[in-house]
C-alpha cells in the first residue's frame, strides 16, 4: 500500500486528523527517566503507545534526534510504530534539499533507512532537487508551502508576477509535481487566511498542518478553511502541547487524553 492510500485508510479507520510529533527533549522527560541512557527512545515509544488510537499519523522530527546522537533510537522508534501500530504512516520531518545526487541520499536516508512513509523537503532548490523523493511513488513528499513560524513570509510572501512565492510553490506541487499522487504540502496552523488561499489553489493535496498548541493556530478556522469536501485532507500536527502535557507519572495518560481532545475539537468542524 502507497503513503497516500495509507493515510487515506488511516484517516477513515481512526476518524483522526490528529498527527503527534515526536521531539523529545530529555529535560521536560518526567523524572523516572533521570539515569536512562535509552531514555529517548523509551519516552518517544510510550507516547507513541499511548497516542496511537487517536492519530492518523506521527511526525518524528529529525533535529531532536541527530543532536542528541539518538538516531539509533529514531531507527528503532519508526521500526516500532510499524510494528506495533501496522497502518500508521511515520512522516519524518528532516525538511531536505540539495543538487540531485545528494538529494538521492537524503531519499535513502529517510525511506531506506529510517523507514519512513513520508519526509518533508524544502522545495527552494528546484524540481530536481525533490525529484529522487517523487520518484518513489510509494513515498509521501510534504514539501514546505507556507510555514508556521512568525518570519515565513519573510522570503515566501515576495511577489513573484504578482503572486506570493508561496503560491507559485502550491502550483507548481499540484500540477507539475505531483505526477505520482504522492505530494502534500507544509501550511502552518498560524496563517488561517494562507490555508484558505493554498486550497483554493491545489484542489484536494493533503496539507500537514503544524502550529496548533504551543503556537497557537486556531483549530476551527484550520479545519473550516483548509478540509477538502469529505472532511478530511489534513494532517493536523502537535508535539510539545502533547508530549508534555505532563511532567509528572501520568505523562503518558496525559498525552492520550491531549491527543484525544485535539482530535475531538477537529471533528467538530469537519
Ligand atoms: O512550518 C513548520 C514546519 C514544521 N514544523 C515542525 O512541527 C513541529 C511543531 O512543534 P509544536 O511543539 O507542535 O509547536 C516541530 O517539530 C517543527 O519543527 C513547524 O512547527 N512549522
Amino acid at each position: 500500500m502507497s503513503f497516500m492510500q495509507a493515510l487515506r485508510a488511516r484517516w477513515a479507520d481512526s476518524h483522526s486528523l490528529v498527527c503527534v510529533g515526536l521531539d523529545p527533549e530529555p529535560a521536560k522527560f518526567p523524572a523516572a527517566f533521570s539515569g536512562d541512557d535509552d531514555a529517548v527512545f523509551h519516552f518517544c515509544r510510550d507516547i507513541v503507545d499511548a497516542t496511537a488510537p487517536y492519530v492518523c499519523s506521527f511526525k518524528p522530527q529529525i533535529a531532536h534526534f541527530a543532536a542528541l546522537r539518538a538516531e539509533d533510537a529514531l531507527e528503532r522508534l519508526v521500526a516500532h510504530i510499524h510494528t506495533a501500530h501496522p497502518g500508521i504512516p511515520v512522516i519524518l520531518d528532516s525538511k531536505r534539499g540539495d543538487i540531485g545526487s545528494t538529494a538521492q541520499h537524503y531519499a535513502s536516508e529517510a525511506f531506506d533507512r529510517y523507514g519512513a512513509d513520508a519526509v518533508t523537503a524544502n522545495p527552494y532548490l528546484g524540481r530536481d532537487s525533490v525529484q529522487p523523493f517523487l520518484d518513489r511513488a510509494d513515498r509521501g513528499v510534504v514539501i514546505l508551502c507556507r510555514t508556521s513560524n512568525a518570519g515565513a513570509g519573510d522570503l515566501q510572501d515576495l511577489l513573484v508576477a504578482d503572486r506570493p512565492l508561496y503560491q507559485h510553490v502550491a502550483a507548481k506541487v499540484a500540477n507539475e509535481w505531483n505526477a505520482h499522487g504522492n505530494c502534500m504540502l507544509v501550511v502552518g496552523a498560524t496563517w488561517p487566511e494562507q490555508l484558505r488561499e493554498i486550497r483554493t489553489i491545489v484542489g484536494d493535496v493533503p496539507f500537514l498542518v503544524p502550529g496548533v498548541g504551543a503556537q497557537g493556530g486556531d483549530v476551527q478556522a484550520v479545519v473550516e478553511n483548509a478540509k477538502t469536501a469529505d472532511g478530511t485532507g489534513l494532517v493536523v500536527s502537535s508535539s510539545r502541547a502533547v508530549l508534555y502535557a505532563s511532567s509528572g507519572s501520568d505523562y503518558a495518560q496525559a498525552a492520550a487524553q491531549a491527543a484525544m481532545a485535539l482530535r475531538d475539537q477537529i471533528n467538530r468542524y469537519r
